[in-house]
């Protein structure tokens, strides 16, 4: 890793692409609650000052969140698992896929009223049925419930199911953090990379990263791994950007 990190600091046009939730902040029983630290804003504004280095914020989350967690900073951000992007420019919508969710919802809202403590999430791109905060057992079940009763719906819409860290999630089949990944490579031109993240959709990004010989990929605790390196904690990889 050392080595790589030379190769990395000696690169002329990088690229470092960070997961928000569960890489630079930790895990909280609500989405709402998972404000930013001063560690990790001060780390982010650290490496938006960096010359020769595009950082990009790359998350799942509705670009509203996003937006009001770390907006006032000036770094792209990818939303939405790579619907929403915004640059300098503002905001602006790589899909334009919606139609399905009023046949998504009343299903995600028929579960929610038989499981007590799990609630939807709305997006402009997709739905997410979180179930963190009910019984660990009951939620479990609910969950594959859910996804037995949507996958009629999204084969049809051509949907996919993102079965997530307590979130059972429905969006479009075009869109991941994968393939917002590759148009970035593709486009940008870049000699090293760094992709950091936790959760299974970025393992998307890991995989699109795979045969890239420049890029230095972190998972960031345990679980199925594309990456070529592991982190223990949010702690580890704010240190680590620290030094970059
Ligand atoms: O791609 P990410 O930045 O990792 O975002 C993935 C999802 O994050 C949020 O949900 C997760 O974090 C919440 C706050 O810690 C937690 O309460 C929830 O259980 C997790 O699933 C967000 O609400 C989702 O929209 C994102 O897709």
């Amino acid at each position: 890793m050392i080595e790589q990190l030379q190769h990395y600091k000696n690169a002329s046009k990088r690229l470092v692409l960070l997961d928000y939730d569960g890489t630079l902040v930790n895990l909280s029983s609500l989405p709402s609650q998972a404000n930013p630290t001063q560690q990790t804003i001060k780390v982010l504004k650290q490496l938006t000052e960096k010359v020769q280095t595009k950082t990009i914020v790359i998350t799942g989350r509705s670009h509203i969140d996003i937006e009001h967690f770390i907006g006032h900073l000036p770094i792209d951000i990818i939303a939405e698992h790579g619907a929403m992007a915004k640059d300098h420019t503002g905001w602006k919508k790589r899909i334009n896929d919606s139609l399905w969710k009023s046949e998504v919802a009343p299903v995600m809202d028929s579960i929610t009223a038989i499981c007590p403590k799990s609630f939807v999430e709305q997006k402009s791109f997709s739905l997410a049925w979180h179930y963190r905060n009910a019984d660990e057992e009951t939620g479990y079940l609910y969950s594959r419930k859910l996804i037995d009763k949507l996958e009629g719906i999204v084969q049809l819409n051509n949907l996919k199911i993102i079965d997530g860290n307590k979130v059972v999630e429905i969006i479009s089949k075009e869109t991941s953090k994968g393939i917002a990944t590759k148009d970035l490579v593709e486009q940008g031109n870049y000699d090293w990379i760094i992709c950091i993240g936790d959760d299974k959709t970025d393992e998307d990004m890991f995989e699109c990263l795979l045969s890239h010989k420049n890029a230095l990929t972190i998972k960031v605790g345990e679980g199925n791994i594309l990456a070529k390196y592991r982190m223990k904690s949010v702690e580890e990889v704010l240190l680590f950007l620290e030094q970059l």
